[in-house]
């Protein structure tokens, strides 16, 4: 297991560590053990205003470098990474409680976005656009919105800090982040990543510390031009209503209740394995992770053992064990929330037919076991709320346009996905979900070079591929007279 020292000093502003002002700390716990790990500096408003003013003074020299100049930064910054990637994974695992190869797998990705907008940075292209009057020239300069404000969650906490750091700073903007409490280790592992890489004081700062006081002084702040955000719905729109008297740029990636749709023209097997992978991955804390399966009724019955079979044999276990499937949940109240969501559904009359409790083994920390239920109905909360736990309900459906409105039956709109081997029906299928992200026989779509994000209430814009270094620019557009001769 890894040990830590006191980080007491976890705040980064102007290029320097601090401590918070008032000396207060906050523990960081192993969900898996429940030990305190170390304590990490606990700052608040104070820190939230310095942060922006170090952003601010930065940006002007930071925006004016050659986009090769960043790249150059953005790519050192992803070879030491995979450079520590097993201390990443380590530290990460620890204080998150996902299975180390899960851990690898987020430090790889978490690294491809700088990899990603190190190239980036290079083709943030403007427009020349044919005039319809010829003594204009008109054109489109993409050019840096200013300091960034992130404050990012707990479930990725690797690549839902790079996811925005990097093509914040490819696009030149500068930076204040807020990690989740849960997770500053990691944050504070890749901020010394880029001070050790060169990043200049100011560009990029870290801090610690209370969310509401940090959250209300960059809402309020009149120098932070855009927040971008990771989390909940409701946090979310907290952000949107506290931003409106600054008419901030927002970024919002938030909650999703996928539905996977299994057709009977399906390969079972990969079905089966695919909805495995994206129920159970991170412990069901993915916010593009199935909330629900719809399986058509010809197919059920094999669809469900093949899926029960591979559930049997996933391995729960602290997740610094090697052959770890499964490790636990972050805190007790996501605990709770499972139990809460089973509880509802088994009171309306869902049957279940795998797990269904705490994990009754030798870690004192937040597992409860991988649960599936059967004979749900629209009218239970694990049906219509993201649950982000290991309990997966699943629905059986006739016909093709059931399974379209039972999916778009929500007001979320993150990811959803199709198993089929028609590509007739998956493309058709495709067209008709009202998702921004669909996986068709496939549930791994987060990837650095394409667009993730949400419609209706999962949020708005896109982080990765070409894209997402759009979210961080202001277009500036230029009318200019040209004299004949
Ligand atoms: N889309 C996704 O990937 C995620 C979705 N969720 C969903 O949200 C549920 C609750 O999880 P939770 O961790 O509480 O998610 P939150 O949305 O509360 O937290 C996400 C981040 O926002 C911060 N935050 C919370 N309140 C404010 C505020 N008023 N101003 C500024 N920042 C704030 C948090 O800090 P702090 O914790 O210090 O309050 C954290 O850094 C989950 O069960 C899941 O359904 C959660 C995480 C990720
Ligand atoms: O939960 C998320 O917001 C991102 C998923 C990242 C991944 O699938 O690697």
């Amino acid at each position: 297991m890894t040990k830590f020292p006191n980080y007491t000093k976890t705040i980064f502003i102007d290029g320097q560590w601090l401590e918070a002002h008032n000396g207060n700390t906050l523990p960081v716990q192993n969900p898996a053990t429940l030990e305190t790990i170390t304590e990490v500096s606990y700052g608040d408003e104070v820190e939230a205003e310095q942060a922006v003013r170090a952003a601010s003074q930065a940006f002007r020299k930071w925006s004016a470098k050659t986009a090769r100049e960043r790249s150059q930064l953005l790519y050192a910054a992803y070879e030491k990474m995979l450079e520590h990637k097993e201390e990443l994974a380590s530290i990460l695992t620890t204080e998150q409680g996902k299975p180390l190869k899960e851990a690898r797998a987020e430090i790889d990705s978490a690294a491809s976005y700088f990899l990603w907008y190190a190239e980036e940075a290079n083709r943030l292209y403007g427009e020349i656009i044919p005039s319809s009057n010829k003594h204009k020239r008109l054109m489109v300069i993409p050019q840096p919105i200013g300091v960034v404000a992130a404050i990012t969650p707990w479930n990725f906490p690797a690549s839902m800090i790079t996811r925005k750091l990097a093509p914040a700073l490819a696009a030149g903007c500068t930076v204040v982040l807020k990690p989740a409490p849960e997770t500053p280790l990691t944050a504070y592992q890749i901020v010394k990543i880029l001070e050790e890489v060169g990043i200049p004081k100011g560009v990029v700062n870290l801090v610690t510390g209370d969310a509401v006081s940090i959250g209300q002084c960059w809402m309020n702040h009149p120098d932070v031009r855009l927040i971008t955000f990771t989390g909940s719905t409701e946090v979310g729109r907290l952000l949107m209503k506290g931003s409106a008297d600054h008419v901030k740029k927002l970024s919002l990636e938030l909650g999703g209740h996928a539905p996977i749709i299994v057709f009977d023209d399906a390969d079972l097997d990969l079905a089966a394995e695919m909805t495995l992978a994206s129920k159970f991955r991170n412990c069901g804390q993915t916010c593009i992770c199935a909330n629900r399966v719809y399986v058509q009724k010809t197919i059920w019955d094999d669809f469900l053992e093949k899926l029960t079979e591979k559930v049997r044999r996933l391995s729960i276990d602290i997740g610094a064990k090697e052959t770890a499937d499964i490790g636990p949940l972050i805190n007790e109240e996501a605990v709770q929330k499972v139990q809460r969501h089973l509880e509802d559904a088994v009171q309306k009359g869902a049957s279940v037919i795998y797990g269904g409790k705490r994990w009754d083994g030798p870690y004192p920390g937040y597992f409860f076991e991988p649960t599936l239920l059967v004979n749900v109905t629209k009218e239970m909360r694990v049906m219509n709320e993201e649950t982000f736990g290991p309990l997966l309900p699943l629905q059986p459906f006739e016909e093709e346009e059931e399974a379209i409105r039972q999916a778009n039956d929500t007001p979320y709109g993150l990811a959803a996905y199709i198993f089929t081997d028609s590509i007739h029906r998956a493309y058709r299928v495709m067209e008709k979900l009202e998702y921004g992200i669909i996986g068709i026989n496939d549930v791994f779509p987060a990837v650095a070079e394409a667009p993730f994000g949400g419609v209706k209430q999962s949020g708005l814009g896109k982080e990765g591929g070409k894209e997402g270094i759009f979210e961080f620019v202001e277009l500036k557009y230029v009318s200019m007279g040209i004299r004949s001769s």
